[in-house]
């Protein structure tokens, strides 16, 4: 019996979690792969329900858990608040409080998507594979603010031995895929990012097999789209991370096309889309789920070790583009359009049949 904390959260996020877990409750097999659902307030409904955005509760549930699947948090409902008590608190209390400090976040293009990816198609070639890993407890989120007057303030600060960690992650992950490092920083300019760069540098000397480069992220950032073949593992720190993979999203089709994995020392993980709660389409069934599904396959192949049940759902989903179907965020001309619903409904359905 595999334990999994539901974190539904705001907007959108209700919604997609509700797929994820139609595609769990059809991996389900009586006896053999079982899974006991828990739902955790956190977010905007935490503060409206009990003041805080997460309840001392809802981190012991998924502590207690084996995975964490989080839907999104935050909006404008809550966007005057005080910052300590904004429903985004609440995820930055989830990761730090569950110790994951590195978040993976795969940037590959179905092929069935080569038109939704603003990229020319001599440029996508055979395809994008670009995996982001994004330093997720540290940095300037986690770091002193403030205000002091008229004047306000936010930190950047990284130790050696949180570099040393998230460098491990990186290369040990290269060596699985086509052993390139590109450590993205702005050592030209930050002290916190010059001890980045000497402590990768230090790191890769135990990885002579993998191939390391520095970029800067302004570079990164325009490199991304000039030619993202140049990339295998970018790793950077939190917000770097945060900005570059939305970024990588667009290259693959959509923001609701990227899944994520965060992990920390042991093999509970936390799992959530890239994306936010796109108060904009909240509650219209335009969300696309598949991010969420598609992280569910993330935490089905990192914490269970379910990777044939992993492998099942990325084909499910792959079937269901090359027939044709679509959110709007994805959409083409002759393509058939599906709300967010449906489009759970067809996961499903396609992985019974698989
Ligand atoms: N992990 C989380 O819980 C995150 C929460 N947020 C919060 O979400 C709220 C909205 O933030 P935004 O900057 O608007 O970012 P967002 O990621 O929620 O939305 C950006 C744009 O992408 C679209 N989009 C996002 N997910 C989509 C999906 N699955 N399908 C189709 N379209 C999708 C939205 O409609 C919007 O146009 C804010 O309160 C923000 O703090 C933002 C990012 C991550
Ligand atoms: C509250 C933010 C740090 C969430 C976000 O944008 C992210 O993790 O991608
Ligand atoms: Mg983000």
């Amino acid at each position: 019996m595999f334990k999994i904390a539901l974190v539904p959260g705001d907007g959108i996020g209700p919604d997609i979690i509700k797929q994820a877990v139609k595609v769990l409750k059809a991996i389900e097999r009586p006896g053999e792969i079982e899974f006991e659902f828990t739902e955790v307030l956190a977010g905007g409904t935490a503060i409206d329900k009990t003041g805080h955005p997460l309840p001392k509760e809802s981190l012991d549930i998924c502590l207690a858990s084996d995975a964490v699947l989080l839907g999104a948090v935050g909006g404008p409902k809550w966007d005057n608040l005080p910052g300590d008590i904004r429903p985004e608190q609440a995820l930055l209390g989830l990761r730090k409080g569950l110790g994951v400090f590195a978040n993976l976040r795969p940037a590959v293009l179905f092929p069935q998507l080569k038109k939704a990816s603003p990229l020319k198609e001599e440029i996508i070639g055979e395809g994008i594979d670009v995996l982001v890993v994004r330093e997720l407890i540290g940095g300037i989120y986690f770091g002193q603010r403030g205000r002091d007057g008229d004047r306000a303030y936010d930190t950047e600060c990284y130790s050696v031995p949180e570099v040393e960690r998230i460098a491990r992650v990186a290369f040990d992950t290269a060596r699985k895929r086509r052993r390139k490092v590109t450590s993205v920083d702005k050592a030209n300019i930050l002290e916190s990012s010059r001890l980045w760069r000497e402590t990768i540098t230090h790191v890769a000397e135990q990885y002579p097999d993998v191939e390391l480069n520095h970029m800067y992220v302004d570079n990164c950032a325009m490199q991304l789209i000039r030619n993202p073949h140049q990339f295998d593992v970018i790793v950077t720190s939190n917000m770097f991370g945060d900005i570059l993979s939305d970024e990588a999203s667009m290259l693959v089709g959509s923001l609701g096309m990227l899944p994520s994995a965060s992990l920390g020392d042991t093999k509970r993980g936390f799992y959530e889309p890239i994306h936010g709660s796109a108060p904009d389409i909240a509650g219209q069934d335009k969300a696309n789920p598949l991010a969420t599904i598609l992280s569910v396959a993330m935490m089905l192949r990192y914490s269970f070790d379910l990777t044939h049940q992993a492998d099942m759902i990325e084909r499910a989903v792959a079937q269901v583009l090359e027939d044709g179907y679509r959110t709007a965020d994805i959409m083409e001309n002759d393509m058939k359009l599906v709300g967010t619903d449906k489009m759970g409904d067809l996961v499903v359905e396609y992985l019974n049949r698989i």
